[in-house]
């Protein structure tokens, strides 16, 4: 089916919603075949269960946050040692999914949902969160297109083109990542509360998607989902209680959800076994989501002025802190019997720059070399364009295996300490690294602000967690007042130079994007707040979570039901 959405005619229609259920986004016929009374109660009904959890759980990360902010670092529960030191497995990795050595990620845009499914990976993460920007238009056309391509009948007519694309008879397996559990929907308001934006992810593609999606792509078991930017292993007892709670609604076995966990908080890596025992009738494994990973070192430290990161382009997997992670990881998943999956190379494929194309390449090749050696059993692809390198990495040394659960248990990695996970990135800092955040900090948000989540910037993926580097870096630095110590002048970031910084690369987005682009755009809005989020006196959450109100569209409803 070619997606249409009807032209917009005001307050002719509202959606069917269940009591204490308002719906505020536009209304469309095809987004109303998602937001079926049925699928909307469903939503209310976890909406009601674990919103007090999720409350709470956001209170418990507030207060971690004021003790790391008074000092304190994060380490191993001694409450939780039994966890660790135990012998228990996770259940056995359905088949469908035992080989998962390269996956493609891509948020849920139409073109993009085909092309990746297409794409020869093995899996397919469809993405709600780093990668989407979350607009009512965007959330509810991804819902849409994710069921078509369930049911396999998606199609997209690119007109310009004149190109009509389809899904091939064999295709990755889908995974759904649903947002973090500190965005709300604005759209959606339950009992007069903006609905927690995960729960109405994971809500309606369920839904609407699992009987289908067990009959052709799971063999019996899924739907199969990733998750993001857990801090806690309470976090991911609510996902195993909303799992058994979608598994009752759908009178299905107990188990039959699956969900890859992405460790992408440096408290979370204290608590990956934590996380697989709550998780342990439902995973099917960790991934090391190491953008967010950095964007969290410096968020866990924003008190620590001791602990300041050097340029962004310098904190890599190299770094002690990067490779303790993810060895720990590999070590941790297969000592419980599931995937330990690697992590995003930010390098694209460079059409116009034949010699800049093969060094990006040879930069991912490495990358997918370095994962699998260590262990890893499969890594993400950005661009389809990586694909072949990444298989040819891990086939290269897997061989047909399907993965390294088995045969790779890393027990060397026992010793990674504390210290280890913990320990300060080496590196220096210049005033290039601040400008290159600055630019790369205002182009993301402007595409976001006009909704795109995940845009090539300077030849490389840039997304909400990449950018968010960016921002922390920026304010952490000037927080600080740091010497910027790679220049050899002894300057120090300040307010003043920030805002020098700020005018010039404004300058230079203009040049490069050309006047109309940068006038049509949303660049100075975006400029605006980057500045502002730069220069608080305490920082910002989550970039996106303090811009949201911007992209929320409420509609006026009520003037006629049909
Ligand atoms: C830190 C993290 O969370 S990583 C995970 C979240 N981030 C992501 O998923 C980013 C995924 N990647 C992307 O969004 C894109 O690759 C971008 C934005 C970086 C670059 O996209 P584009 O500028 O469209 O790339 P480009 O023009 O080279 O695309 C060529 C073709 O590949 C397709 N393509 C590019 N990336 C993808 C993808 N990830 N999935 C499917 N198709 C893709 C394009 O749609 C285009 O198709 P077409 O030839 O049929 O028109
Ligand atoms: O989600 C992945 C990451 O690296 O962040
Ligand atoms: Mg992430």
């Amino acid at each position: 089916m070619e997606l249409e959405t009807s032209v917009y005619r005001p307050n002719v229609a509202v959606y069917d919603s269940p009591d204490g259920v308002e719906v505020r986004g536009r209304y469309d016929q095809i987004f109303a075949k998602i937001l079926t009374r049925e699928a909307l109660s469903f939503v209310a009904e976890l909406q009601r269960e674990f919103r007090g959890h999720v409350k709470y759980a956001m209170e418990c990360r507030r207060e971690a946050r004021r003790r790391y902010n008074s000092g304190a670092v994060p380490g191993f529960d001694p409450s939780t040692k039994f966890i660790r030191d135990g012998d228990w497995s996770c259940a056995s990795v359905p088949p469908a999914v035992a080989d998962r050595r390269v996956e493609i990620t891509g948020p849920v845009e139409r073109k993009m949902i085909i092309n990746a499914l297409n794409s020869g990976a093995k899996v397919f993460m469809a993405d709600f969160e780093d990668a989407l920007s979350p607009s009512w238009e965007n959330l509810m056309r991804g819902h849409v297109n994710l069921k078509d391509a369930v049911d396999g009948s998606i199609t997209f007519h690119d007109k310009s083109r004149n190109r009509v694309y389809k899904l091939n008879d064999q295709t990755a397996k889908l995974f759904v990542r649903p947002r973090g559990w500190h965005l709300p929907e604005a759209h959606i308001l339950i009992d007069g509360e903006p609905a927690t934006g995960c729960l109405v992810d994971f809500g309606l593609y369920f839904f609407h998607n699992y009987a289908k999606f067990r009959q052709t792509q799971g063999s019996g078991f899924g739907p199969f989902f990733y998750l993001p930017k857990m801090e806690h292993s309470r976090e991911a007892k609510i996902w195993n209680s909303v799992f058994e709670r979608a598994e009752k609604m759908a009178g299905i076995e107990r188990g039959s959800i699956r969900a890859t966990v992405l460790i992408e908080t440096l408290p979370a890596v204290f608590q990956m076994n934590e996380i697989l025992y709550e998780l342990r009738d439902h995973s099917v494994g960790l991934n090391c989501g190491r953008w967010d990973y950095i964007f969290s070192y410096v968020k866990t430290f924003q008190a620590h002025p001791d602990r300041l990161l050097p340029d962004r382009v310098l904190v890599g997997m190299g770094q002690h802190f990067m490779r303790s992670y993810s060895d720990l990881l590999i070590r941790t998943c297969h000592k419980r019997g599931v995937h330990a999956m690697g992590g995003m190379a930010a390098q694209i494929p460079i059409r116009d720059d034949p010699k800049a194309n093969e060094m990006a390449l040879d930069l991912v090749r490495k990358d997918k070399l370095r994962e699998v050696r260590a262990g890893h059993d499969g890594t993400w692809a950005a661009h389809p364009g990586l694909i072949p390198i990444c298989m040819e990495a891990f086939t290269g040394h897997m061989g047909k295996s399907p993965n390294q659960i088995k045969s790779v248990k890393r027990e060397d990695a026992a010793a990674i300490t504390e210290e280890d996970l913990l320990q300060i990135p080496r590196g220096v800092r210049t005033l290039e690294g601040l400008r290159l955040n600055t630019r790369v900090g205002i182009q993301y948000l402007a595409a976001w602000l006009t909704g795109s989540g995940s845009v090539p910037l300077y030849n490389l993926m840039e997304d909400a967690a990449t950018a968010e580097i960016s921002r922390v870096q920026n304010w952490q630095w000037i927080r600080y007042g740091v010497e910027l110590d790679g220049d050899g002048l002894g300057v120090r970031v300040s307010k003043e130079l920030f805002g020098r910084v700020v005018e010039e690369e404004m300058e230079r987005i203009e040049k490069e994007v050309g006047k109309d682009k940068f006038k049509n755009g949303m660049y100075k809005e975006a400029c605006k707040m980057f500045t502002k989020q730069c220069t608080a006196p305490e920082l910002d959450d989550f970039l996106t979570l303090a811009v949201y109100n911007h992209i929320v569209a409420h509609y006026p409803i009520n003037v006629s039901r049909l």
